[in-house]
């Protein structure tokens, strides 16, 4: 049988971490595991190999730079070759693939709730609705629902190589165990894990569903603050790693699962991924508390843009520019004076995708967005509060509000045009067909024009 630090342990005592983002962070599950004052002397302690991780170019800049070093009982090259695996079936890269199309369309598009899949474990539940650019670029981003009710194989563990998966969890619980350690998702709860780290999902609770964005290029990080100060949004003390957990299995046959350009490969090995017994650095997997976003908001008057919600960023080269940002909308007050309190209706040059993860959105409060559904606004595409919303909102009698109680939507918002796969706008069958006419159609011209008044212009 295979040694388990944990057997005989209960759930909870699985699950410790350390606290801080990019935080410098190093874990030993055994007293003497990390080499002092070293990565890679000539014999690491306990006779484990060193492996380094690389997040960024070595030569990046120090202040993006992330690499972690690995003490583990055998090094990860140890594995047959890698070979296609379901290869006429699963593609979460419709570019590199002709014949599947990807549609960029500027109409606004809503998706009902999606449907739980009990079937499919957390490799299967990954389909792609939207997205931009190439992950062989290194370029973009693609946007994802899961849904399974099927633990992943006890002796399998899946990576992807095409980018960073930020996993914004809407129903269940997700038991995450990485090389680097466990973690832990619960409701309201979101995880980010970084590329090429393997890991194993199972469902201790049973079905689980959310979004998942994947960024193709960069890292997270937390958005400036500029004139707010030090604090506020989400604090970098709150973000959790996991601690150095390992098996000393040897002898059992494992597959490794990889998204590579978008596509599945397996290979084969007979040791455990999950063998590395102490690290260091900073490129790892965390996970972050939706609950302890710090919101803050407009005090006087006028609605604020969301960046204020940032709760992480990817930028693009160009600074300010995000290829994706997390946003969300969490309950909170609203207290501004002659003010329009919802969104105002706008143009993006940026696209928002949505997600609810639970509640109503205050935004929209007509039905149609509901709890694990979603909606896309692309890029220039008009959009609001819905006509009831803006009926409220525009009659509401403006003293304190909390809005949002038990509720929490969110927004990846990209600096790129998102088209929509296949799957997306067809073969999931969620579409809404009357989204935009039930949203905006009953939009009622209010204007009046003042009597006396000249018009100036061709207005006449
Ligand atoms: O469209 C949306 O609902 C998201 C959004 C919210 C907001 O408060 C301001 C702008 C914006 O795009
Ligand atoms: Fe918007």
């Amino acid at each position: 049988m295979p040694f388990s630090q944990y057997e005989g342990t209960t759930r909870e005592e699985k699950y410790r971490y350390q606290n801080g983002f990019n935080s410098y962070h190093e874990s030993e599950a055994i007293d003497g595991a990390l080499p002092i004052g070293a990565n890679s002397p000539q014999k690491p302690p306990y006779g484990l190999y060193a492996e380094k991780l690389s997040g960024t170019a070595f030569t990046a800049p120090r202040h993006e730079n992330q690499q972690t070093w690995l003490y583990r009982i055998l090094p990860s090259c140890g594995h047959s070759n890698f070979e296609p695996r379901e290869s006429s079936t699963y593609n979460t890269n419709p570019e590199n693939k002709p014949y599947e199309k990807i549609h960029h369309i500027p109409n606004q598009l809503r998706w009902d709730p999606f449907d739980l899949d009990e079937t499919v474990d957390w490799v299967h539940s990954l389909k792609l609705i939207a997205g931009a650019g190439d992950p062989t670029m290194k370029s973009g981003l693609g946007i994802y629902i899961f849904a399974a009710g099927k633990d992943m194989d006890e002796h399998e563990a899946f990576y992807s190589a095409d980018g960073d998966f930020l996993i914004v969890l809407q129903h269940g619980v997700l038991d995450i165990r990485t090389e680097l350690g466990r973690i832990l998702v619960r409701p309201n709860e979101i995880c980010v894990i970084p590329r090429g780290i393997k890991y194993r999902v199972t469902l201790p609770d049973g079905p689980v569903r959310g979004y998942i964005l994947e960024i193709y290029q960069g890292h997270f990080q937390l958005p400036e603050l500029g004139p707010i100060g030090s604090n506020c949004l989400a604090n970098a003390r709150d973000f959790q790693a996991p601690v150095a957990d390992f098996d000393e299995d040897t002898s059992t046959e494992w597959h490794i699962l990889c998204k590579f350009a978008g596509h599945l490969f397996q290979a084969k090995q007979n040791h455990t991924p999950f063998d590395v017994v102490a690290w260091h650095g900073l490129y790892y997997p965390y996970k972050y508390d939706l609950a302890r976003f710090n919101t803050i908001g407009s005090i006087s008057f006028d609605h604020p843009d969301p960046s204020i919600f940032t709760v992480l960023t990817a930028q693009s080269d160009h600074p300010g520019t995000a290829v994706a940002d997390f946003v969300i909308f969490p309950p909170r007050w609203l207290v501004a004076e002659d003010t329009f309190r919802p969104p105002w209706y706008h143009r993006n040059t940026m696209s928002e995708f949505m997600g609810l993860i639970q509640g109503q959105y205050d935004a929209k409060t007509g039905g149609g967005f509901q709890p694990a559904g979603a909606s896309l606004h692309n890029v220039m595409a008009g959009h609001g509060p819905d006509a009831s919303t803006h009926e409220k909102a525009s009659n509401a009698e403006l003293k304190p509000m909390k809005v949002g109680e038990g509720s929490m939507a969110f927004m990846f918002e990209s600096c790129l045009m998102v088209g929509v796969t296949e799957w997306g706008l067809k073969t999931c069958k969620k579409v809404q067909e009357g989204y935009n006419a039930e949203s905006w159609e009953p939009l009622k011209p209010r204007f009046k024009k003042p009597e006396g008044k000249s018009v100036r212009g061709s207005g006449l």
